[in-house]
């Protein structure tokens, strides 16, 4: 069930969230030996905030639209007193000692939390099976990876171990998994979440964002978390508007503009069916399809795998030993650093801090690093000017749908590929959403990512709700993810 029906069925006094919370928590432990969603458990605290919702409900008290529906956070997201590994061995023991800003709002929002989820290590990677903690599946089908990196984020969602859930996206990791597991995965406009307390991959690119079963929830939980906050500097001054009032059925004389380079040769046969008729849809709701070029988004993979681990590579070097997390114990400094970040990171992380770093050094900074940079520019001049023309953009979230465990884990660049669609977004820092749209022959779901210019949620979340309501039967929930209340 989604957030809102099961809101009205709180305020209906038709169930209590403690009895919500125990379904949930009693589903969970059905569906975790198959799915693996989750690193660590909050049941406790969970069902204590579900008490003390009751209570204000029992007393007429006024709650919010979350209060009470059991959700979870990926673990790169810091809970204060709870672990926050990043599904790497060197923060395993970290106990952040402090509240990321989204988990200050939602607990003033009675966030009914049930642990944390899983993810590839430091959020780099597109299955999850770079987490060094755990294996997390596809609710759909256990042979296959939930995507990544919010691989946990997503496999609640779609395995019902959690109503809702916020992931981080840096280069996808949010709409990848939301695709590959047939929820709807929102990336907010860089800015309009703060990313105080998210535990940093690549810092001008990272954005947290929710994981649902459906464009209203995304719309319900953006209010939660969205606003201005002076802890982070890149955070966009100004209220934000009542997203929910974005939900309307209507896209008559909508542009929605279809880049045609998306629609390339190494994109898979069933995913370009699903996204066609998708157009079809919004042409017949009246909406006019237009094709527009973005012709430098050819670069942006190549520009991401660069700006990303250059940023990769000065984030983690606080992962010395010293002030956070493992330190394997040496006769000297340069020894005790280096033989701890050779134990406490994975083959992925420490690929990505090499490239980073080299990237970065003298001699190769302009030919790499500002080379990059600067086509950043202009693939957000790309992104603008295309605005211009149309209101939202329609294009594939993933070239593929899931794939099988260890498809594509010798070849890095493969899975890079699988960002194809997704990083010209976060260099541009535009909002996107991924909404389910159908499904492969190989009966994995399939996503449709929708764009919108900057600071543009509402025409996005109106775009994505009128396709929902419009196709329903795109919208269907994996059979292990069937809740009994
Ligand atoms: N972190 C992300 O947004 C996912 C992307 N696949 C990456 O590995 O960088």
């Amino acid at each position: 069930m989604t957030i809102h029906e099961l809101h009205a069925k709180l305020m209906a006094k038709e169930l209590s969230a403690v009895e919500l919370t125990k379904a949930v928590i009693a589903h969970k432990e059905k569906v975790e030996p198959t799915v693996h969603a989750y690193l660590s458990d909050s049941h406790e605290e969970a069902l204590a905030t579900a008490e003390a919702v009751d209570k204000k409900i029992a007393a007429g008290e006024e709650i919010s639209m979350l209060a009470g529906i059991p959700g979870a956070v990926k673990d790169n997201i810091c809970i204060q007193g709870q672990r926050a590994t990043c599904a790497s061995k060197m923060l395993e023991n970290f106990v952040p000692p402090y509240n990321a800003t989204v988990i200050e709002k939602l607990q003033s929002q009675d966030f009914v939390s049930l642990g944390k989820l899983n993810m590839d290590e430091f959020a780099m990677g597109g299955s999850t099976e770079n987490s060094a903690l755990a294996k997390t599946s596809n609710p759909w089908n256990a042979d296959y990876v939930p995507g990544g990196s919010s691989g946990g984020s997503a496999a609640a969602v779609a395995s019902g171990s959690a109503v809702w859930s916020l992931g981080s996206d840096t280069g996808g990791s949010i709409r990848q998994p939301g695709s590959y597991c047939g929820v709807v995965g929102l990336k907010p406009t860089y800015g309009n979440i703060s990313r105080y307390g998210l535990i940093a991959f690549a810092s001008s690119l990272d954005q947290i964002g929710p994981l649902t079963r459906d464009v209203t929830d995304a719309a319900i939980v953006l209010n939660a978390i969205a606003g201005h906050d002076h802890r982070d500097s890149t955070s966009i001054a100004g209220e934000r508007p009542d997203y929910t009032k974005s939900l309307v059925r209507d896209v008559k004389g909508l542009r929605i503009g279809m880049p045609k380079e998306f629609f390339g040769d190494g994109l898979n046969a069933d995913v370009r069916k699903v996204i066609e008729e998708a157009a079809d849809t919004y042409r017949k709701m009246g909406a006019e399809i237009v094709e527009v070029s973005l012709p430098t988004s050819k670069y942006a993979l190549s520009a991401y795998y660069i700006i990303a681990l250059a940023e990769a590579s000065s984030n983690l070097a606080r992962y010395d030993g010293v002030s956070f997390g493992m330190r394997v114990d040496a006769d000297n400094l340069v020894e005790m650093s280096t033989k701890t970040r050779t134990a406490g990171f994975g083959d992925e992380v420490q690929r990505r801090i090499l490239l980073g770093t080299y990237v970065l050094s003298s001699g190769y900074y302009d030919a790499y690093y500002l080379k990059a940079l600067k086509a950043r520019r202009l693939i957000k001049n790309e992104f603008d000017s295309a605005f211009e023309q149309v209101d939202v953009l329609l294009t594939p979230t993933a070239p593929n749908t899931a794939f099988k465990f260890g498809e594509k884990t010798d070849d890095p660049l493969s899975m890079y590929l699988e960002d194809i669609c997704t990083v010209p977004v976060n260099l541009a820092g535009i909002p996107g959403i991924s909404v389910p749209a159908g499904f492969g022959s190989n009966g994995m779901p399939i996503g449709m990512q929708l764009l919108a210019p900057t600071m543009g949620e509402e025409v996005l979340l109106r775009a994505a709700y009128s396709f929902e309501q419009e196709r329903p039967e795109c919208n269907k929930i994996a059979p292990i993810g069937e809740v009994t209340l």
